[in-house]
């Protein structure tokens, strides 16, 4: 299935972990920071050979290179730019008729000098690079748990340096196996830290129900565990604001229920419900909604201030060496913008509005390995996998979209703001109870009194639509069709 596939380029982390006491009182010691046994048992597996479909082949009689310029201060020297010129914005995307991919036409940038149009710039400002959901602080590097970066499943409390400046890469394409040091018959009495591979979540063992707490995606480092069923989440005043306004909206049974601010240990957290802690070994999936994953602020940013960013440089080139123009090569360096938006297009997100981030099933098994995941018969044969073929969970996962499209389409929240980035966490386990809810309002903005949104409307910049509705009916189309196809 897709879900076990390995990328050649990209990384596949295969966890088990077994939920014992000893280990959840040993995943404690090490959220303790004072763990430093040395028995682990790691099984190191070559990697499936089986390579993921590749996506159609670009059609150059009808599907032109899109070349956006980024406006003129591109072309400028920049001090970030290591005294190379800034490389102008480039969209590969293949416009045409796509049969097996999209449900509706691409709905990206339609002409080049749409990026040129002016833009109104907000009060409010998100959680991007320069916030709390965004990059990391100069002093420490932290990572995104994605698979080109080595690391897939868990919450990531500890993140160092290394885990950004390349060491992960080491383990590219290798299948990491953890068991517990019972299962194979060394001593329990203490595990060693995987550090940049595997982080265990840090569980209280005062709670009345342990359960693991798993980060499938998103920023290293931005959790810690709250009070019995909360989830600390690294203070942003964009999302606190969002999610206020959320927990008094229509749509608050489909958002993690707020419970204000938090200091610890020096850090300010947003505390909101932990949406697994009603749920047994559960099975969950990430997917990032909207057509566009950036803000067009932050477009504007990178026309007035470029920024070369050379960690994206690197995440591009271990999925595809060919990706880069010869002048991002020469530079080893990319811009954001352009890094998001080759993601967008490589993935289902430009062509369907959505794009499937991480999966991690009940059996411990993660996947974040979906880049390259971007047409309807990968996707379909990603949501098999992550539902095990279980009509029942299908079904409601079904009704519960077809509600949240409801509510979305009355919420006054939802009309008034630009939901980039946002994500759909889909959970259920073996009781057969699935739920889906919308998480993840860091980049989240709030639009300009008068101007509203319908969330379907291509987007041209300076619009600001973000194509959530129309990537939830196109979830919806294909949890249909697997319902009427589904045998069981
Ligand atoms: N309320 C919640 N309950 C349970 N799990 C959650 C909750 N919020 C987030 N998560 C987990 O954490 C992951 C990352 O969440 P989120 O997208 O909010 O983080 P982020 O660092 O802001 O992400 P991004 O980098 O995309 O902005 C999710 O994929 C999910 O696994
Ligand atoms: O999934 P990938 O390929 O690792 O790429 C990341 C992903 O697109 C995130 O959404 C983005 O964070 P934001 O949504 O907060 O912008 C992050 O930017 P960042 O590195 O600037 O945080 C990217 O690196």
């Amino acid at each position: 299935m897709m879900a076990h596939r390995a990328d050649s380029s990209e990384t596949q982390v295969q966890v088990k972990v077994h939920q014992t006491r000893q280990s959840l009182y040993l995943a404690q010691k090490q959220w303790a920071g004072d763990l430093g046994g040395d028995a682990v048992k790691v099984s190191v597996t070559p990697p499936n050979p089986t390579p993921e479909p590749e996506p159609q082949p670009f059609h150059p009689g009808r599907s032109p290179l899109l070349e956006l310029t980024l406006g003129p201060s591109l072309h400028t020297q920049h001090p970030d730019s290591c005294n190379h010129p800034v490389p102008r914005l480039i969209v590969t995307q293949d416009c045409s008729a796509d049969p097996c991919g999209p449900i509706d036409p691409p709905r990206l940038l339609e002409t080049p000098s749409c990026l040129d149009i002016p833009l109104s710039r907000e009060a409010e400002s998100p959680c991007s690079d320069s916030g709390c959901g965004g990059s990391p602080s100069p002093s420490l590097f932290i990572r995104k748990l994605s698979s080109s970066s080595g690391l897939s499943s868990a919450s990531s409390f500890e993140e160092s340096e290394d885990d950004f400046t390349g060491s992960d890469m080491e383990h590219n394409g290798v299948h990491y196996l953890l068991c517990s040091p019972e299962d194979q018959g060394v001593p329990s009495k203490s595990w060693k830290k995987l550090k940049n591979m595997v982080h265990w979540s840090p569980f209280v063992v005062s709670f009345k129900k342990q359960y693991p707490w798993i980060q499938l995606a998103g920023h290293a480092g931005n959790f810690k565990a709250g009070e019995y069923g909360k989830i600390l989440k690294k203070y942003c005043e964009n999302e606190q604001q969002c999610l206020e306004w959320l927990n008094r909206d229509i749509l608050r049974p489909f958002v993690p229920h707020y419970f204000g601010m938090v200091e610890k240990e020096g850090e300010t957290y947003n505390q909101m419900e932990d949406l697994l802690s009603e749920f047994d070994s559960p099975s969950i999936m990430d997917c990032k909604m909207g057509s566009r994953t950036y803000l067009e602020e932050e477009l504007v940013k990178a026309r007035e201030k470029p920024k070369l960013r050379k960690d994206m440089y690197e995440k591009m080139i271990a999925v595809d060496p060919n990706a880069p123009t010869e002048e991002e090569h020469r530079q080893r360096a990319i811009l954001k913008p352009r890094y998001m938006q080759w993601r967008e297009t490589l993935s289902s997100t430009a062509t369907m509005g959505f794009r499937i981030e991480g999966i991690k099933r009940a059996d411990g098994t993660c996947n974040t390995n979906f880049k390259k995941t971007r047409h309807k018969d990968q996707v379909i044969s990603a949501l098999e996998d992550f539902v095990d073929g279980n009509k029942n969970i299908l079904k409601k996962y079904l009704v519960r979209l077809k509600e949240l499209k409801t509510a979305l389409e009355k919420s006054e929240f939802f009309k008034s703001h630009e939901v980039v980035g946002s994500s759909l966490l889909f959970v259920h386990d073996a009781t057969e109870q699935a739920k889906v809810w919308m998480i993840d309002f860091g980049k989240t903005v709030r639009l300009p009194c008068s101007q509203i949104l319908d969330h379907r409307t291509p987007w041209i910049e300076g619009n600001r639509e973000d194509g959530y509705l129309w990537g939830l009916d196109n979830l919806i189309i294909i949890f249909t069709e697997m319902v009427q196809n589904c045998a069981t």
